[in-house]
């Protein structure tokens, strides 16, 4: 039921290839009008049934009209027609009518504007510049954000929103967009926090934690929010999508008969920003959030799906109803009863919808003429949505309650507990001290450096950054992790994962060489370009976070003088590395299974099983090192 969405997405990308970079080629030579800007598509020549009048009147292009407020920002995106669809003789039914309509191919009057239409071969990132890079800066600057993915089943939502490893999707960008706007902006420190769920059958689950079942929605001044679910710390883009790639095993994925590897949930990735000016710049800090949802996607009668594909359907299509509901009455302004408690999905998203903060739709559909009409209540639904009005600011500046806060004070009352206690230690300087004294006084001092140390890599700060004696008292060598100072964690070009400095002797930590094959799986939904840009753009913050030492910790401690840290110091480490190979291992397992499946069906491919062969190395190399 869950998983496997590794190798048909793979296998996928060839059928992707098959129509998307069709070109002019076979299909183009099926085109009647060649004339129009529809991409690659193939073009009908017989009309299937034409929309009715009433259709043609929702369906003029969206007026212009000033609103007071901003709107949803509203995108489409084709995906070129799928082998199956083609193969039953699928025709086009809607096309992108250059980049701000789409029209109907029976009926040319029927056509629809919005903010952005992409065609069937348009890369992600392409969309992700127009429909989420705006939003994911606003949201770095302290404006909360949303962008959700909506579609009927298989029009290409997971595909938008995760991506696979030839096309990185929107929440992967998103991460790296993050980071490399941290490593830009050099006056401020930032703390990350993620959290991911799925809405399952209308009940919340918390996938970074499978024990957080059933979560209940609560409100507060905020809005609303998830009680008792997980966020975790994050450091390094790496470490962001190892927390989705171990969320994801989690999902309920399963297969109707549009979509094998059909998302049977809705999900919400959040990444929670805080951020704050250095020294003596600091103006409070600012929060705000980020949310990156793949919604499940409609299902029709034509599903025929039984049992229990068919209650999951019903559910899904229920909250998405809700969906609708909720954006045709905020569509319409009146100040009339909005029912966002109809639905978990509508609860959740309240506080983005009613327009505090930026909204991005990014509507998938597809061209073909067997989906028509669903495909046309997509483009409905889409075009209600661009008539929401959003008043989006800048969240107010939340001081006590943060995190970053709480961080920051302790950091500077351990520094003062260090000061004091190195005056204390000089003023007793020519006293005879007692063996034990002496080491009591170093263990203390240790531990408060350590303290220190590690609150201090929780903040993110770009390594352009040059404010001096900011460290504090903390050794240049503990703080920076150059690859020529310090043991660090290196997520190398060639895409394996190895440490290099001491840790290479260290027969412990060489098990956490990656073959390179492996590491490309690890981020089962990333292609080695994306790999290469994680590479760089994380071991740049890698000099300011601590992500190398999470899973290089013993070899960190052990740049120390034993007695230097503390036992407590010790477990916090193991803990954190702990955590990370669990979801390597995750990783690692499901890959292996869809690799597995892929080799049932594929015996004769020597690749797949070269990168088997990987990743048990990797898993049983893993394993021994916990
Ligand atoms: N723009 C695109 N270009 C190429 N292939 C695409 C595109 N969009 C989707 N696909 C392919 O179409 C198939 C279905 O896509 P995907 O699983 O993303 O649909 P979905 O909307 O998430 O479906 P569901 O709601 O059932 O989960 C996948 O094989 C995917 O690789």
């Amino acid at each position: 039921m869950m998983n496997g969405r590794l190798m048909p997405r793979s296998c996928s990308s060839s059928t992707a290839s098959f129509h998307g970079g069709g070109g002019g080629g076979g299909y183009a030579s099926r085109s009647t009008t060649p004339s129009r800007n529809r991409g690659d598509y193939p073009l009908s020549q017989t009309p299937v049934s034409y929309p009715s009048a009433e259709d043609q009147q929702v369906g003029e292009p969206v007026d212009d009209a000033p609103r007071s407020g901003d709107s949803i920002s509203v995108t489409i995106r084709f995906r070129p027609l799928s082998e199956r669809e083609y193969q039953r003789g699928d025709e086009i039914a809607w096309y992108a009518d250059g980049d701000k309509i789409v029209r109907n191919e029976y009926n040319p009057m029927t056509a629809y504007a919005f903010d952005r239409v992409f065609g069937p071969n348009t890369i992600t990132e392409e969309v992700y510049e127009v429909a989420a890079r705006p939003v994911v800066k606003a949201a770095m600057e302290g404006i909360n954000g949303t962008v959700f993915a909506y579609g009927v089943t298989s029009s290409g939502k997971t595909h938008t929103m995760h991506g696979d490893q030839n096309s990185p999707g929107i929440i992967p960008l998103a991460i790296k967009d993050v980071f490399s706007i941290i490593q830009d902006t050099p006056g401020r420190e930032f703390l990350l926090r993620v959290s991911y769920l799925e809405i399952y059958n209308e009940v919340i689950n918390d996938l970074l934690d499978p024990t957080g079942q059933n979560l209940r929605v609560r409100e507060d001044a905020q809005g609303t929010y998830v009680e008792g679910i997980k966020e975790e710390v994050v450091l390094s883009p790496g470490h962001a999508l190892s927390f989705i790639a171990a969320g994801e095993e989690h999902r309920h994925v399963g297969s109707n008969n549009f979509n094998l590897f059909s998302s049977r949930s809705h999900t919400i990735f959040t990444l929670m920003i805080e951020s704050s000016a250095h020294g003596d710049e600091y103006d409070g800090v600012i929060f705000s959030q980020l949310n990156l949802i793949d919604l499940a996607g409609s299902e029709s009668s034509k599903t025929e799906t039984t049992g229990l594909r068919r209650k999951e359907g019903s559910y899904i299509n229920k909250s998405l109803l809700t969906l609708g509901t909720v954006i045709g009455k905020l569509s319409e302004g009146k100040a009339s009863h909005v029912p966002y408690r109809d639905s978990k999905l509508t609860r959740l998203l309240q506080s983005s919808l009613s327009g505090h903060g930026h909204v991005s739709l990014i509507c998938t559909i597809t061209p073909a003429s067997s989906n028509l009409e669903e495909t046309h209540n997509t483009l409905k639904f889409a075009s209600r949505a661009k008539r929401v009005e959003i008043y989006a600011s800048r969240n107010r500046i939340i001081d006590e309650k943060s995190l970053i806060k709480k961080y920051q004070r302790e950091i500077s009352s351990l520094r003062e507990e260090l000061d004091q206690f190195k005056r204390g230690m000089l003023l007793e300087e020519g006293q005879v001290k007692m063996q034990s004294r002496l080491e009591e006084e170093e263990e203390a001092k240790a531990a408060l450096m350590s303290r220190i140390q590690r609150l201090t890599k929780l903040i993110l700060v770009s390594s352009k950054n040059t404010i001096p004696g900011y460290l504090g008292d903390t050794p240049s060598h503990q703080r920076s992790h150059s690859a020529s100072e310090d043991d660090k964690l290196d997520v190398l070009r060639d895409g394996s994962l190895k440490l290099d400095g001491e840790n290479q002797k260290d027969s412990s930590t060489s098990a956490l060489t990656i073959p390179s094959d492996a590491y490309h799986f690890k981020h089962r939904r990333s292609s080695s370009k994306w790999n290469d840009d994680i590479s760089q753009a994380g071991s740049t913050i890698t000099e300011t976070t601590q992500v190398g030492e999470l899973i290089s910790g013993s070899s960190c401690a052990s740049k120390l003088p034993i007695d230097e840290v503390t036992l407590s110091d010790h477990m916090d480490l193991l803990v954190e590395q702990v955590k990370m190979l669990a979801g390597e291992i995750a990783f690692g397992t499901s890959t292996l299974k869809r690799l597995v499946e892929q080799s049932m069906n594929d015996p004769e491919s020597s690749k797949t099983q070269e990168i088997i062969f990987g990743i048990l190395f990797y898993l049983h190399s893993s394993l021994s090192y916990c």
